[in-house]
């Protein structure tokens, strides 16, 4: 029976010693430790032995283990209690991670990601696994990222690289949109559920790559936002067309504002352009603003409380709209800029 992680001499390791020191442990919990990292809708922490029964659940599962080069089929309790105690080894010794990926919301484990720097550094390995029933949700691309981050930010690594077969186009996308790219090299990588290997293209990032991708991220983008609300209380929300980034989910009307205009003279050019309704400056009074960091932008996005308009609300670009109870406000799912909005309506609104 293959083990989830082969063991490796650290004999292996190249000579990366005779130059500055490989990154030392990473302090878990507390307000300033590298881990547990948290991200938009999940934390990532290290694994504990309640965690065994449900990554077997789902890492035992055949379309997860046949596409990852650390996960045996069948897959027993003692196979990830012995990877997890191998992880806990390495942490300590500053060696390599293995972290769980969990939803914020409910805590619930939905996957694994590792990162591996004892025989590459200062390169690190990545791998990454996500439970069937939560794939297709972009928690694999939100998990790489964090990675990234503690890879570069806080270990100070040179270079992070990945690989997957060349039918695994779930796997490639998230390295792509991760900003990993070819990098012309090729590794033999094991494959322990088929009992072979694999040969695969390696995919990388730099240091230096990840830093402009991400002060390209940092540029701020001024959207303007309105939160209509009708004579009983209700906020107007509109629908992400298909097609669109984000597609499905819903929002406050509004758009970018374009050079040379003011937020609200935009807001008042998107709620023409948009629902076909006339407003006129002075109905529009401040509440809020959001601020998030979307992957390539940041979003600023001043909200505006809108009770007063002329004209009939036609959606003019096919969208769905709802009016929805303050209360309700939750039940619709949002942008992730969108919910800590959400508190100060509802103060507005219930009172
Ligand atoms: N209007 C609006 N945009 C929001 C909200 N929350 C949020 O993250 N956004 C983001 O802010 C940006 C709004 O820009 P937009 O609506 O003018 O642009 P778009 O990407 O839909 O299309 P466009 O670039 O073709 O104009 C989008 O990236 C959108 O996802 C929201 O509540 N309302």
């Amino acid at each position: 029976m293959p083990t989830i992680e082969a063991d490796r001499d650290d004999a292996d390791r190249p000579a990366a010693a005779a130059g500055p020191a490989m990154p030392g442990r990473l302090r878990v919990g507390g307000c300033d430790a590298a881990l547990p990292l948290v991200t938009d809708r999940l934390v990532l922490r290290p694994p504990t032995a309640d965690d065994i029964a449900p990554v077997v659940a789902m890492a035992g599962v055949w379309d997860v283990a046949r596409c990852t080069a650390k996960i045996p089929h069948p897959l027993t309790e003692q196979d990830v209690a012995a990877w997890f105690a191998r992880g806990a080894q390495d942490l300590a010794g500053g060696a390599a991670v293995v972290l769980l990926v969990t939803e914020r919301a409910g805590g619930a484990v939905i996957g694994a990601v590792d990162m591996n720097w004892r025989e590459t550094w200062p390169a690190a390995e990545i791998g990454y696994w996500i439970g069937q029933p939560l794939q297709g949700r972009g928690y694999a691309t939100e998990a790489v990222r964090a990675l990234l981050g503690l890879a570069f930010d806080t270990l100070d690594l040179a270079e992070v690289f990945a690989s997957a077969e060349a039918w695994n186009a779930p796997s490639l996308r998230v390295m792509e949109k991760a900003g990993l790219r070819p990098d012309g090299q090729t590794l033999t990588v094991p494959a322990p559920a088929r009992g072979t290997t694999w040969q695969h293209d390696r995919q990388s990032i730099t240091r230096s790559r990840w830093s402009q991708r991400r002060a390209e991220a940092a540029r701020i983008v001024l959207v303007v936002a309105a939160a209509l609300v009708d004579r009983d209380g209700r906020v107007l929300l509109t629908r992400r067309p298909p097609g669109k980034p984000m597609a499905g989910l819903w929002e406050f009307p509004g758009g970018k504002v374009h050079d040379g205009e003011s937020p609200e003279r935009a807001l008042i050019r998107e709620l023409h352009e948009e629902l076909g309704i006339d407003v006129r400056h002075a109905c529009l009074a401040p509440l809020t603003f959001a601020s998030h960091a979307y992957p390539d932008f940041h979003l600023l996005m001043p909200l505006f409380v809108l009770r007063t308009w002329h004209g009939r609300l036609t959606p003019r670009e096919g969208q769905e709209v709802a009016w929805v109870r303050a209360a309700r406000l939750r039940d619709y799912p949002m942008p992730p800029a969108d919910p800590p909005l959400i508190p100060a309506l509802q103060d507005l609104l219930l009172g």
